[in-house]
């Protein structure tokens, strides 16, 4: 390790000792964080089952930067290269579209064997795998609707994909010793403002109860519901919204997942992670940047995301709540949309771990408020840049921006002859 990066570290140490905190377990604790990379950003949600489907269910990814992953295995390279690039051990999330196999199943007919290649992927790489029933960009969703569908038939088959999926789940949990969240997010809705918006949620309500009918063991498989207020398409109505799925949550045991991209512009998720820790099963984070609307940019390092992390931190929820990312960005190199993410989302738990909590919780209970204003500012400048520098050269992966480099050249030698060479066989 560069002697400077040492020498920032111990200097760091010294300033954060001196209100009571441990950058060393600080680190141990960052350590222990999994973040669930999706898969999706590799490719623009396109996916492998269904590639001339357009994608639908009201989300939208903009751009043409070059060297899109076009086959499970460019898109494992692609995270296996990114993976290279963020320090600790993680997940990656799956969507059903991402099946790698030869054969043609419909959503309703995936078996874990077409997940195979993904499973000894993750056991070789360390790593665990989620997962997600993929309810749009499919012929049988193109009104807009999948399990609230008022037709049995067409709900039936999103009924089966979903239960399909949960099976899917509880193998690669299994298989892998490490629990996969399998997510449920439909994007069922209407433009216009509807007459009925009771026997969507009824009929939604029901379709849940089936899917998730079969016992399947928690050790392996965990489910999670995600709400939204509004999709391109469904911005008058949509049926799964955040008081349906947290209901929902809270009645059956779920995980209840918060996309921060799901709410009105100034609501935020930070401010209900303490409210529902109390009362859910667990929660699931989908970190995103919305702007102006759902528009699912890279996470940087703003306020939210630095407040989901203090929220985290000083409530002790990491126990409970599982981190992952939802975003898809095709306007810049897409390994470096994933390390950018990542990292940051990493940072802001680091910076949260780096907080005098007690310090600041005893202020605020002794009404000092001016200390805990002080204090919270100054903090802010506290050098944790020279602990995450730390960490990232403990961990083996490029300190600072010099990750860029290595993508440039992973841009210049593998993305970049994508365009030109036409597109491997088995597409
Ligand atoms: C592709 C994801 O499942 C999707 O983004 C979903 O999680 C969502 O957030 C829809 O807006
Ligand atoms: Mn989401």
């Amino acid at each position: 390790m560069e002697p400077t990066i040492l020498q920032g570290y111990e200097l760091a140490k010294q300033l954060y000792a001196k209100h009571g905190i441990d950058v060393d377990q600080a680190l141990r604790q960052l350590e222990k964080i999994k973040i669930s990379v999706h898969c999706w950003q590799g490719d623009d949600v396109k996916g492998f089952l269904f590639r001339d489907q357009e994608l639908t269910g009201g989300i939208s990814v903009t751009g043409n930067y070059p060297g899109a992953a076009r086959t499970p295995q460019e898109l494992r390279m692609d995270l296996e290269e990114a993976f290279r690039l963020i320090p600790g051990k993680h997940k990656v999330n799956l969507h059903a579209i991402y099946a790698d196999t030869q054969e043609k199943p419909d959503l309703d007919e995936l078996e874990p064997r077409h997940f195979e290649p993904w499973v000894a992927w993750a056991r070789e790489q360390g790593l665990g795998l989620d997962f997600n029933p993929t309810c749009f960009s499919h012929e049988k969703s193109k009104d807009g609707f999948t399990l609230s569908h008022p037709d049995p038939d067409i709900r039936k088959f999103w009924i089966e994909h979903c239960k399909a999926s949960r099976r899917i789940s509880a193998y690669f949990g299994e298989q892998l010793g490490q629990t996969c969240v399998t997510n449920v997010w439909v994007p069922d809705g209407y433009k216009d403002v509807p007459v009925d918006r009771m026997s969507p949620r009824i009929r939604l309500k029901e379709s849940l109860d089936e899917v998730f009918a079969e016992p399947l063991n928690p050790a392996h498989h965990l489910d999670a519901v995600e709400s939204k207020l509004f999709g391109i398409g469904s911005e008058a109505y949509v049926v799964g919204s955040h008081e349906f799925y947290m209901g929902y949550g809270l009645q059956n045991n779920k995980l209840i997942c918060l996309d921060a991209g799901h709410f009105h512009p100034t609501e935020t998720i930070s401010n209900k992670l303490s409210s529902l820790a109390l009362f859910a099963e667990g929660l699931l984070l989908h970190v995103s940047r919305p702007m102006r609307w759902d528009s699912d940019h890279v996470v940087v390092m703003d306020d939210e995301l630095l407040d989901i992390g203090r929220e985290l931190v000083r409530g002790g929820l990491l126990e409970k709540t599982h981190i992952g990312l939802d975003f898809f960005d095709a306007s810049i190199n897409r390994v470096a949309a994933w390390v950018i993410g990542t990292r940051n989302t990493l940072k802001a738990l680091l910076r949260a771990f780096l907080e005098p909590v007690d310090e600041l919780k005893k202020a605020e209970l002794d009404g000092d408020y001016t200390a805990r204003l002080a204090l919270t500012e100054e903090f802010k400048a506290y050098p944790f840049g020279a602990v995450w520098d730390y960490y990232c050269a403990s961990q083996g992966v490029p300190v600072r921006e010099t990750w860029l480099e290595q993508v440039r050249t992973y841009e210049r030698e593998v993305l970049s002859k994508r365009e030109q060479a036409a597109a491997p066989a088995q597409l």
